[in-house]
């Protein structure tokens, strides 16, 4: 009796308490005590390890958590626990898979501002934009939810009243692995199909950014998923080969750099193993003269400077038509050097600090071999807590560059934009084209033909019209050529964690060839 009336309680409890402990912190304060694996439906020390990593706050470098990285048992524990799991919740139908889902969004809702706090405390991102990252999180869960209950397969009719039919089913124990720039989104972009289609999964968050995937394994056992379904185990390059050389891995997700992917591949290749492969980029970003100017000069600040430049998909190869370039280049540094750069906690910031130091210097080394390259505009730099030496950053749109540049052609990873003149069409597009990555291209035009006729001449697989990196989860996202192949977000990604087998039904006699 007393515990019936002491439940509505603490249900009231709960949600205020999250409320007070995001309020509570602010840059500086956060230290992890808590163990950072999960399996089982619960926080665990992983039974072995591979060496130790450690998690920093950017903005100040504080170490905020060390921690194990695990070993192959571990590793082979971890995907035990998806497997008893995937037992019971292949089981269930979509709609009883849809409620667990929606209910998970539903609290990430609820706690988005500790999320957000601790996703900006761990990555660096202003809490502004860790924020949008949360909305953009429970909206992928939702979405998966939503789809959850109609992933259906096809009736066929054959002769003499026989027929078949196909049967989407889920692929077993998948693995994530994860980039540090997104961390709680991708998990989500992720799991959200995943799960949706009936799988488990066992998810490795890169080691600069442990924290925020491990609440959500949490979020998935409040809202009802089985214990096992969602887990997380830590560590580097070592921990990530063990799960893709587990036999009992059916699938492999991969978000990060071109290298690892095609480590990724290599490995899923011994087992023949399904994966999805979202990689780096150089993307093009196209602005035609005829272009509504205000809106193509904000769509180039939103494709370089997100996340401090540390974004896949940004459109940093900024092709601007000759006759505007001038007035262009100086609206863009103007409006750079108005951007709010700080304490990434604090309300007005708009930028915060680059992930780490070596992140830093090797930004701060393209910059500098740019500069010797051409005269550029290095526009703004700023140095923050000389102590840590931590977080530097700095916002460099470089004027007229050319495309054999090192800075043209190779992923920064910064907030670093190149500005290129550009004369006609069919000289820009065979340009913007002329790169081995393809995950993202924009152009901006009035000229609406022109538009349509540019984007279906680009060479990747997601394309803006008058906008740049915006990411509705209704629609797919993925690269061409070396940024990665499969999809993620969409109807589609259902494709990807899912297999079809089809069922033929005999309904007369075997005629036999014999
Ligand atoms: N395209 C994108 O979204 C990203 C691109 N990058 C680029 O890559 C550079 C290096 O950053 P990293 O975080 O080191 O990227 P990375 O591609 O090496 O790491 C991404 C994830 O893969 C894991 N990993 C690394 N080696 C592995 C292996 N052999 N087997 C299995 N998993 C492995 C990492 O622990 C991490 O979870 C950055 O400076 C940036 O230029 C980094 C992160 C995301
Ligand atoms: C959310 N968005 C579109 C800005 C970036 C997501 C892709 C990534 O870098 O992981």
């Amino acid at each position: 009796m007393k515990l019936l009336r002491a439940a509505p309680i603490i249900r009231f409890l709960i949600p205020k308490l999250h409320q007070t402990m995001s309020r509570s912190l602010s840059t500086g304060v956060f230290q992890n005590s808590q163990p950072l694996n999960y399996r089982a439906g619960g926080r665990v020390q992983p039974v072995d390890s591979v060496g130790q990593e450690q998690a920093y706050e950017p903005s100040t470098g504080r170490v905020i958590a060390t921690f194990a990285c695990s070993g192959e048992k571990e590793v082979n524990e971890a995907i035990q626990s998806a497997k008893t799991a995937f037992k019971i919740w292949r089981q269930k139908s979509g709609m009883e898979r849809s409620r667990v889902l929606l209910e998970a969004a539903r609290i990430i809702r609820e706690r988005s501002e500790e999320l957000a706090t601790m996703e900006t405390i761990n990555n660096g991102k202003s809490i502004f934009e860790a924020r949008v990252d949360i909305e953009i999180s429970w909206q992928t869960l939702e979405y998966y939810a939503g789809l959850a209950g109609s992933m259906a397969g096809q009736h066929v009719q054959l002769p003499g009243g026989s027929f078949g039919y196909t049967r989407r089913e889920p692929l077993g124990v998948c693995v994530g692995i994860g980039a540090w720039n997104y961390p709680f989104q991708i998990a989500c972009w992720k799991s959200g199909p995943a799960l949706a289609c009936g799988n488990a999964m066992v998810y490795k968050p890169s080691p600069f950014t442990p924290i925020t995937v491990v609440l959500l394994a949490e979020i998935f056992t409040e809202a009802g998923a089985p214990p096992g379904l969602f887990n997380v185990v830590q560590g580097a390059a070592a921990t990530g080969e063990f799960l893709c050389k587990h036999a009992e891995v059916a699938k492999i997700s991969f978000t990060g750099s071109v290298p690892t992917g095609s480590k990724i591949m290599e490995m899923a290749s011994k087992g023949i193993k399904p994966v999805t492969l979202e990689l780096g980029g150089k993307s093009p970003l196209i602005i035609f003269s005829d272009s509504n100017f205000d809106n193509a000069v904000n769509g180039a600040l939103m494709a370089n400077f997100l996340t401090q430049g540390q974004v896949c998909c940004n459109g940093t190869r900024v092709f601007v038509q000759r006759d505007i370039l001038q007035k262009f280049t100086e609206e863009v540094v103007k409006k750079v050097a108005k951007i709010k750069i700080g304490d990434p906690l604090l309300e007005d910031t708009r930028m915060g600090p680059l992930i780490n130091r070596p992140q830093l210097e090797k930004v701060l080394a393209f910059v500098k071999g740019a500069k010797e390259q051409v005269s550029c505009l290095a526009v703004k730099m700023v140095k923050r807590n000389q102590t840590a030496a931590h977080h530097e950053v700095s916002l460099s749109p470089i004027g007229e560059c050319r495309d054999d540049m090192t800075c043209v052609k190779e992923e920064i990873f910064g907030p670093v934009m190149s500005i290129l003149p550009f004369d006609t069409e069919e000289e820009v597009l065979e340009r913007a084209n002329n790169t081995t990555y393809g995950l993202a291209a924009g152009v901006f035009s009035r000229d609406i033909q022109r538009a349509h006729r540019v984007a279906a001449g680009l060479q990747a697989g997601m394309c803006f019209i008058n906008n740049y990196n915006v990411s509705p989860v209704e629609l797919p996202f993925g690269g061409y050529k070396k940024s990665g192949f499969g999809r993620e977000n969409g109807q589609v990604a259902i494709e990807y964690y899912s297999q079809l087998k089809t069922v033929c039904v005999e309904m007369g006699n075997v005629e036999s060839v014999f």
